[in-house]
């Protein structure tokens, strides 16, 4: 495997925190980071890596799947990744795309393996999840603890709710700020995500997270008095008719205590009844 120091002592480039630049250096953590989706059979024909930096995650995931596509924005890294894996993009097993992760077309990939830019981590990983694939991502701890909370936990909100919906999300490993170059300012935490069938499906996925989003704006509330005072958020026209149609012991609970599919049974009769602006 290529040394990470060497990757970015060869690069020429110093991390710059302002443009989300923060290289993993620990071989130990590089190395573990493949086995997340190894370990639970993964399909790792195309894997997907976002925010390629120097290339020490890229050179491991060449090393498990047969087919690996970066994404950089970073022109100069883009083009040292194109430099340094020249043999392996002639090999056809890899391609770089420089651009936005945000904007760029992505591949038909079957896995991804990613140390986010944490900037635009939340937006990339909701441009991910609908995808229904295997994803392993690395965040900020915080973030990830958001992400995995269980419902009645004070860090349990929209994040979990809307992450928890498309998939079974576990926290696999905290990672110190010493395994990257330069020390991001706060610890970094692994997740996996394996996708499943909602455990309620909604019809309107947009609406969902709306009405979702809704509701945790008013989380002190009982859910009766939350439809009705953030219908302006959810766009529901009628919330009287949800309030009429929901189950009692519902209406009483508050946000903090829905587990995700209490929120999408709630969110499809909200959608049935209680006519959405935009359906
Ligand atoms: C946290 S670093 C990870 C680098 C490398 N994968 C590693 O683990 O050492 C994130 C990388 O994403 C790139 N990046 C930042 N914003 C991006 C975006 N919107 N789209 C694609 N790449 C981005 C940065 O230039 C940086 O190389």
């Amino acid at each position: 495997m290529r040394d990470p120091d060497g990757l970015i002592a060869r690069a020429g480039v110093r991390g710059d925190p302002d443009r989300d630049q923060h290289f993993l250096v620990d071989d130990r953590v590089l190395d573990r980071l493949p086995t997340y989706l190894t370990e639970i059979d993964a399909d790792t024909s195309h894997l997907l890596e976002i925010g390629g930096g120097t290339g020490a995650l890229t050179d491991r995931l060449l090393a498990i799947g047969d087919e690996v596509t970066v994404v950089e924005r970073d022109r100069d890294l883009a083009a040292f990744l194109r430099e340094e894996f020249a043999e392996e993009i002639d090999a056809g097993e890899l391609t770089v795309i420089e651009g936005d992760a945000l904007d760029v077309d992505l591949p038909d990939f079957s896995a991804s393996v990613s140390n986010l830019p944490y900037g635009v981590s939340s937006e990339i990983a909701f441009r991910l999840f609908p995808e229904e694939k295997p994803l392993v991502l690395m965040f900020q701890q915080e973030f990830a603890e958001r992400m995995v909370a269980e419902s009645d936990t004070s860090e349990y909100g929209r994040l979990s709710v809307s992450s928890q919906h498309y998939a079974d999300i576990e926290l696999v490993e905290s990672i110190p700020k010493e395994a990257f170059s330069p020390p991001p300012a706060v610890q970094s935490a692994v997740i996996r995500a394996v996708p499943r069938e909602p455990d309620y499906a909604v019809e309107d996925e947009d609406f969902f997270l709306r009405f979702v989003k809704a509701l945790f704006t008013q989380r002190r509330k009982t859910i009766r008095n939350a439809i009705r005072n953030t219908a302006h958020i959810s766009g529901l026209e009628q919330p009287e008719a949800v309030v009429d149609a929901a189950e009692e012991d519902v209406l009483r609970k508050r946000a903090g205590a829905m587990a995700p599919a209490d929120f999408a049974a709630l969110a499809q009769l909200a959608w049935e009844v209680g006519e959405p602006d935009d359906r």
